[in-house]
């Protein structure tokens, strides 16, 4: 049943809000809630970063879409991603942060302060009229 639940979150694209009650239930059912402070998320967040930047680390640059990576090196991938967003996910809730209200707001807020070059703004009709 939750493997059928699962491959239907990831069908339709599972939310933020969604991550956050299956990290709610994963603390709770382990009674890890106590262990969930907000510093000890931010400390296990950066320290997953860390993990996720020895994966690039000694390889120089590389190519967008990681053509020439084999299969295991992109699933570690996925995985040290994938913690890093758990984490954050889980400090966001636990600071009582709205983080699909917030992120929202911040692409609005970026936006605004990186405007597009005025050429990129014209319309499809406006650039066949010239
Ligand atoms: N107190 C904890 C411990 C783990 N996790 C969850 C969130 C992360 O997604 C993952 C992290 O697990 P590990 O600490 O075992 O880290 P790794 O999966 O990176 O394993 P390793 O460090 O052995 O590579 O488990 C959690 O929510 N709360």
């Amino acid at each position: 049943m939750a493997a059928i639940r699962d491959a239907e979150d990831e069908d339709r694209g599972i939310s933020l809000k969604d991550l956050s009650q299956k990290l709610q239930e994963f603390a709770e059912v382990r009674d890890w809630e106590k262990y969930h402070t907000p510093r000890n998320l931010l400390l296990a967040m950066v320290g997953e970063v860390g993990e996720l930047s020895e994966i690039f680390q000694w390889k120089g640059e590389v190519k967008r879409g990681l053509e020439d990576w084999d299969e295991s090196e992109k699933e570690h991938l996925g995985e040290e991603l994938s913690d890093v967003l758990l984490y954050l996910i889980r400090l966001a809730d636990i600071c009582g942060i709205d983080l699909s209200h917030a992120v929202l707001n911040k692409i609005i807020k970026n936006a605004i302060k990186y405007p597009p070059p005025v050429h990129s703004c014209i319309t499809k009709e406006q650039s066949s009229s010239l």
